[in-house]
């Protein structure tokens, strides 16, 4: 039974990478450079045009903590670490919370279940934007094994700053909440979402306010209901996202919910009268949100990742 459950989602990662069209390994070409970029200190700048879904760079990390450690100045030791940029206050605990990736749960004995965080010298110096190109996932056990890998998630033009957003749990406040949630990175945001003087940027908090609504609509029902509003509040969510220009995690997770919405509406009918056409076209629907998800995990996760693999046997169980 395991072996027929692995052997499909094998064949759904294979149709997912042809559908996607990626590489699934890194490029043999560098597709970036470490250089100054006007008013940001230093950043990365694409070499050439990358596709979305290219592992742009993989690294491994310098150091890591659990969250709560605390760090000194004998971490300066590293000189990975001290030559990265800190605004004021110059100390090393701030210059590790203002460069440090999270890297999931740390399971060293008794402490069980902490986050850790990891200093990786190249990725640390990359820059924040509101509508991130590039995203990074900590790939802890695969074939990529105990490294952070960035992805371009849309189409990077050559030129372009490689960007990932900081706080994607942010995307939902306004500018002022951002640059406020944000103020220990010491700068003020100027992607298009963070401009007061533009269509975009005043269109964008408005956008983002809505989302936020809509959100919270979609996590707070208790007890979840199955309406006609519940999806076109997904489906509402999904198109604002895709206007906004943010695509991962947030699109991802409304088209898991989408999904999960098909299949209750499949489980409602299932004793009602209703045509089999219907019955057919909501397991399909379901399966066409739940690759949907799938392509935008493996895009910025990479096949290889946990991430992917639970995704997976979310699709088999709607299939
Ligand atoms: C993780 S570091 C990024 C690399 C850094 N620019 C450098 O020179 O090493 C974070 C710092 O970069 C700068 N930064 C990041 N994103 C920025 C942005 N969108 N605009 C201006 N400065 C930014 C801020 O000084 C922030 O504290």
């Amino acid at each position: 039974m395991a072996a027929q459950a692995e052997t499909k989602d094998y064949q759904e990662l294979r149709f997912a990478l042809q559908r996607l069209g990626i590489p699934a390994n890194l490029p043999s070409q560098k597709t970036f450079r470490i250089t100054a970029v006007r008013g940001k200190g230093k950043g990365w700048k694409a070499l050439r045009d990358i596709q979305p879904g290219t592992p742009i760079f993989d690294e491994e990390v310098l150091f890591w903590i659990l969250e709560g450690a605390i760090v000194d100045d004998s971490f300066e030791r590293y000189s990975g670490f001290s030559g990265l940029s800190c605004p004021a206050p110059v100390d090393s605990q701030h210059r590790f919370d203002v460069n440090s990736f999270g890297m999931g749960k740390g399971t060293s004995k008794g402490r069980r279940g902490k986050n850790k965080h990891g200093i990786f010298s190249q990725a640390s110096r990359l820059n924040h934007s509101c509508i991130p190109n590039a995203y990074f996932a900590w790939n802890p056990k695969m074939s990529r094994s105990g490294r952070l890998t960035v992805y371009a998630i849309v189409p990077i033009p050559k030129g372009a700053e490689i960007l990932i957003n900081y706080r994607t749990f942010d995307s939902f406040k306004n500018k002022d909440q951002r640059h406020q949630d944000r103020r220990q990175y010491g700068f003020e945001c100027a992607c298009p979402a963070c401009q007061s003087d533009s269509n975009f940027g005043i269109q964008s908090d408005e956008r983002r306010e809505r989302m936020g609504v809509l959100n919270d609509k979609i996590e707070n029902r208790v007890p979840p209901t199955h309406t006609m509003e519940s999806f076109s509040d997904l489906i509402e969510l999904g198109n604002l996202l895709q206007e906004e220009g943010l695509s991962y995690p947030q699109l991802a997770d409304v088209y898991h919910k989408q999904a999960l919405w098909w299949k209750t509406e499949l489980q409602r009918i299932t004793d009602a009268r209703e045509s089999a056409k219907y019955k057919e076209e909501c397991g399909e629907k379901a399966l066409q949100a739940a690759r949907k998800e799938l392509d935008l995990d493996v895009m910025c996760n990479g096949y290889d990742s946990p991430v992917v693999k639970k995704t997976l046997e979310f699709v088999r169980g709607v299939s």
